[in-house]
């Protein structure tokens, strides 16, 4: 176990909780990427009206893609109880990523390992349905993160009171503006009790008073020894936040490190673009 402490002086160690002995599935990262890359396909000729579109395929598809690279060979890990950011420009892949981590997309190559359970709190609201009312979108995203109907009842008052929408329980999602819509999400996220929580720019879709109320519970949630993954455009919070982060450019990572140094790289970069 340790060569140093020799075998006596390791199961003393042991014994007196000094160290602890890993299982299964428990490792010292939360996250680990390893060259991935994802592409895009995109049609190359754009087809105005339904009938343009019929009669390309009638006569002989004259359908054609380009392919975008997205990410490429993208490898980090993020270690257990570590907040980790994720930077770059408009369009450098930084939601794509953050999609993969949350499995709603797949890599095209690489390989990505997750230990633990995940929050996705994305764009999307991953795990929400438009038809369904937030106290059923509440249950829903709850069964999938595993808590039990007793868990969900025990905290839906709190869900609903964080997000400060008691008054629409039980209006479906699909009238909820984006505002409402992201409160909710954020609030069932962190209440789902996850081990890794993904955050992405959303937050700032939600008014002031709400921005307010999330920097410190997203600071709870670090406290707490959970592992965060930050996107965010905002880089005074992630210097304040993120212990480490990755500078993305067009689907490649170009720095990795301190979250200083590498949010003054990405001041430089984009000072010599
Ligand atoms: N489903 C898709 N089909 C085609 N292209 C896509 C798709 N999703 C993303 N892209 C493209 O991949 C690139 C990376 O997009 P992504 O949303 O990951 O960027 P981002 O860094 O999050 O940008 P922003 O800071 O503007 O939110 C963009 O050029 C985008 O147009």
């Amino acid at each position: 176990m340790n060569g140093a402490l020799g075998e006596l002086g390791a199961i003393r160690a042991l014994a007196n909780g000094k160290v602890r002995l890993r299982r299964d599935g428990e490792g010292e990262e939360a996250i680990v990427v390893e060259d991935v890359s994802k592409r895009f396909r995109i049609p190359r000729q754009k087809k105005a009206t339904f009938y343009d579109h019929l009669l390309g395929v009638v006569r002989g598809g004259s359908y054609t893609y380009e392919v975008f690279s997205a990410l490429e060979g993208v490898s980090f890990s993020v270690r257990r109880g570590e907040t980790f950011g994720v930077i770059g420009p408009n369009g450098c892949g930084k939601s794509t990523l953050l999609k993969i981590l949350a499995g709603v997309l797949y890599p095209d190559s690489g390989r990505v390992r997750i230990e633990g359970k995940v929050a996705p709190f994305l764009e999307l609201g991953v795990g929400f349905h438009p038809e369904l009312t937030a106290i059923e979108n509440i249950r829903l995203y709850g069964a999938i993160m595993g808590l039990s109907r007793h868990q969900i009842e025990g905290k839906r008052e709190e869900i609903l009171e964080f997000a400060d929408l008691k008054r629409f329980e039980s209006m479906k999602l699909k009238n909820f503006s984006s505002g409402m819509y992201v409160k909710l999400a954020f609030a069932t996220a962190i209440e789902a009790d996850p081990d890794i929580l993904l955050v992405d720019e959303v937050l700032s879709v939600g008014d002031e008073a709400f921005q307010k109320k999330c920097a410190p519970k997203i600071e709870d949630i670090r406290r707490a020894g959970k592992t965060i993954v930050y996107v965010s455009h905002a880089l005074g919070s992630v210097r304040d936040l993120c212990e480490r982060c990755i500078l993305l450019n067009s689907g490649r990572i170009v720095d990795l490190g301190g979250a200083d140094w590498v949010v003054d790289e990405y001041y430089k970069m984009m000072d010599h673009p």
